[in-house]
């Protein structure tokens, strides 16, 4: 990954979807569509901040396989336990990587590499919209790599019509989940985590047949806690390189809250959203939780 001061766009697309110029290389991305997928590959996909995508999901992954690597002194980042597919990491070969493997990914349906569709796993995780767009709006003046936001309502805009890293939100899931047949294939939500973390750790661990005593699940559980991730080097993500992130400006783990899109939209941004929204959604039977109320 490469500062922004290359003077590179920072933005560009690469067959319909928008990658980060300085992040993703169109060589690796070229080979994803023939990646040679094994049986016991999984993929976490998520749209951008939906997370869990990312960050939770890594470390839930990485103790649910690999809890030696990421413990103890010489404990890897739990990134390179869990490397997204789309983003070419010098020191990995991805197809040499032992088994099993773990992905994480924003990729979009169409450039999921084929073979997924035979064998291996996907776990879409979904994230109730309007926090996804704050906690993007965040991280992109946190990120030295994306482009800084002065204005929430001009990035909403964005957002909105797909003008992002990562292309459109409404794009992403829709295209997953009404392919989700051709996969085998599990979809949950970032409040579902949030309000029950022990029953998503078991719903998941179910889904990939993993089975777990009580201790483990305590141990995952608690280690998985926003408060315990935001400690910790190994899963905060705050070893990357400080020259990628203004440190000053924000975290990986910022609020990790359902329902903190309240602080920043005013009632003109909600309405523009909803009604978007609404227009976006109208056929697809899915359901979000807006408000850690509900
Ligand atoms: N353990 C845990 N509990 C609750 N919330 C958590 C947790 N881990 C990550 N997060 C929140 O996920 C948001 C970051 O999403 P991603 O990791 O997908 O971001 S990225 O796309 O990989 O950059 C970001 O959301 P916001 O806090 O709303 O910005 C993180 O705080």
């Amino acid at each position: 990954m490469e500062n922004r001061k290359d003077h590179r766009p920072i933005i560009s697309n690469y067959k319909g979807f928008n990658f980060i110029s300085n992040v993703h290389d169109q060589k690796h991305l070229d080979s994803l569509e023939t990646f040679e997928i094994r049986e016991t590959d999984v993929f976490v996909i998520t749209y951008p901040k939906s997370d869990t995508g990312t960050t939770w999901f890594q470390y839930l992954l990485s103790l649910l396989y690999y809890s030696n690597e990421v413990e103890g002194e010489d404990a890897k980042m739990t990134i390179e336990v869990v490397p997204w597919i789309e983003v070419h990491m010098k020191k990995q070969d991805y197809c040499k990587k032992p088994s099993p493997r773990l992905f994480v990914s924003h990729l979009p349906y169409n450039l999921i590499p084929n073979g997924l569709k035979e064998k291996g796993k996907v776990i879409y995780v979904a994230r109730n919209p309007k926090d996804v767009a704050v906690s993007f709006y965040h991280f992109h003046n946190f990120s030295n790599f994306l482009e800084n936001q002065e204005s929430f309502g001009d990035f909403l805009n964005k957002f909105l019509h797909g003008n992002v890293f990562g292309s459109s939100w409404f794009d992403h899931i829709k295209d997953w989940y009404s392919h989700k047949h051709e996969f085998d294939f599990l979809y949950i939500t970032y409040e579902e985590m949030n309000k029950d973390l022990r029953s998503s750790v078991l719903k998941i661990s179910h889904f990939l047949d993993k089975k777990l005593d009580e201790k483990t699940i305590d141990m995952i559980v608690e280690k998985g806690s926003f408060k315990n991730m935001k400690n910790n080097p190994v899963a905060n993500s705050e070893r990357l390189s400080s020259e990628h992130f203004d440190r000053s400006k924000g975290s990986f783990l910022r609020k990790g809250k359902v329902g903190d899109w309240k602080n920043l939209f005013t009632v003109a941004h909600n309405e523009r959203f909803d009604e978007f929204y609404w227009k976006a959604m109208k056929d697809v039977p899915l359901d979000f939780i807006w408000d850690p109320c509900e």
